[in-house]
């Protein structure tokens, strides 16, 4: 199944993406500088879907003097066929030490302490050398699994249950920088922070990426162009699993229509008012909003496949 003629690129014209740097992230970044100094390693956590798109450059710029490691989380979501572009690209900006995890079936995560304190190892533990327990902190954009991350940490390697809420939409972590055991052997302590995007989203097109894994709010760049953008995506990727989710004819490019016929086929229809020659009357007209939602939910969920949108 292909379609016969792919759209050339995405027409972003007269789209942005709203500002949200909600008072909280702004309190978040600056505990964390105070905090700095106790702090042996910094662990960043990324949607591995979009490795190169929507990572705070305050993480690697002021974080970077300490031993830095990239986890891309999520891995069971993303196109992991692309991974030896994606290191290249990460080599370029500095990023040497990455871990692809997923926290849904605990894959990988075993590698992560091993890895943390060879690094925290061969580096100068500078104002800490006196201090047994090692400190780490997991920063990352919102919703990137910091916390599922932190409660798979704790019950691989000490038995425990959740120490950290964990939550479907962006920005459930508010509490700053709680200290978490994670390792008696080594003695290894975790900070969470809340999730903190950059100030300014780089593009429009990051902007949509973000959004499409859920990491900024969805309104903030608006259900209709991410659903098209995804449609997009997709097809770019021959994708075309919607196409039997959806019973349609086979793939498509225009999104209003494909809203259309999710909207009739998940029966997410609403009755306006519509003004006629005879007087008002009821008409029943598709949710387009509704379709939209439950388009870009079940890409989500991996409903789709698997794809990386850098
Ligand atoms: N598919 C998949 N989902 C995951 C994975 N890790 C976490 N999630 C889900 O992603 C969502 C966000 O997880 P959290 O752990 O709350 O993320 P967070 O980074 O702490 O979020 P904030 O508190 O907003 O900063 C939840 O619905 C998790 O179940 C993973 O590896 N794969």
């Amino acid at each position: 199944m292909r379609l016969s003629l792919l759209r050339q690129g995405f027409d972003f014209t007269g789209r942005e993406v709203a500002n949200w740097f909600p008072g909280h992230m702004a309190r978040g970044l600056k505990q964390m500088k105070a905090r700095l100094r106790n702090v042996d390693c910094i662990v960043e956590v990324h949607d591995a879907r979009i490795p190169l798109s929507g990572r705070n450059p305050f993480f690697q710029e002021s974080l970077g003097i300490k031993p830095h490691l990239l986890i891309l989380n999520k891995m069971d979501l993303a196109d992991l066929s692309q991974k030896k572009r994606i290191h290249n690209e990460l080599k370029k900006q500095v990023v040497h030490n990455i871990i692809y995890t997923d926290c849904t079936n605990d894959q990988n995560i075993r590698q992560i302490i091993p890895t943390i304190t060879e690094m925290i190892g061969s580096s100068n533990r500078f104002h800490r050398t006196e201090n047994p327990e090692n400190c780490i902190l997991v920063v990352g954009v919102p919703n990137v699994g910091k916390s599922s991350l932190i409660n798979c940490l704790r019950r691989l390697h000490l038995k425990k249950g959740k120490a950290s809420r964990v939550g479907a939409a962006p920005g459930i972590t508010r509490s700053v920088l709680s200290k978490i055991q994670v390792s008696e052997n080594p003695l290894l302590y975790i900070l969470d922070t809340p999730g903190i995007l950059s100030p300014h989203i780089e593009s429009i097109e990051a902007g949509m990426k973000l959004a499409l894994c859920g990491t900024i709010l969805d309104h903030l760049v608006g259900e209709d162009i991410m659903a098209d953008y995804l449609l997009y995506m997709l097809n770019q990727n021959n994708l075309y699993s919607y196409v039997e989710k959806y019973a349609l004819d086979g793939p498509c490019q225009d999104i209003e229509s494909l809203l259309k016929k999710i909207a009739i086929k998940l029966g997410k229809t609403q009755k306006v008012k519509a003004i006629t020659g005879i007087g008002n009357v009821n008409i029943t007209v598709p949710n387009y909003s509704a379709a939209a939602y439950d388009f870009i939910r079940s890409y989500r969920r991996g409903e789709f496949g698997q794809m990386t949108l850098d």
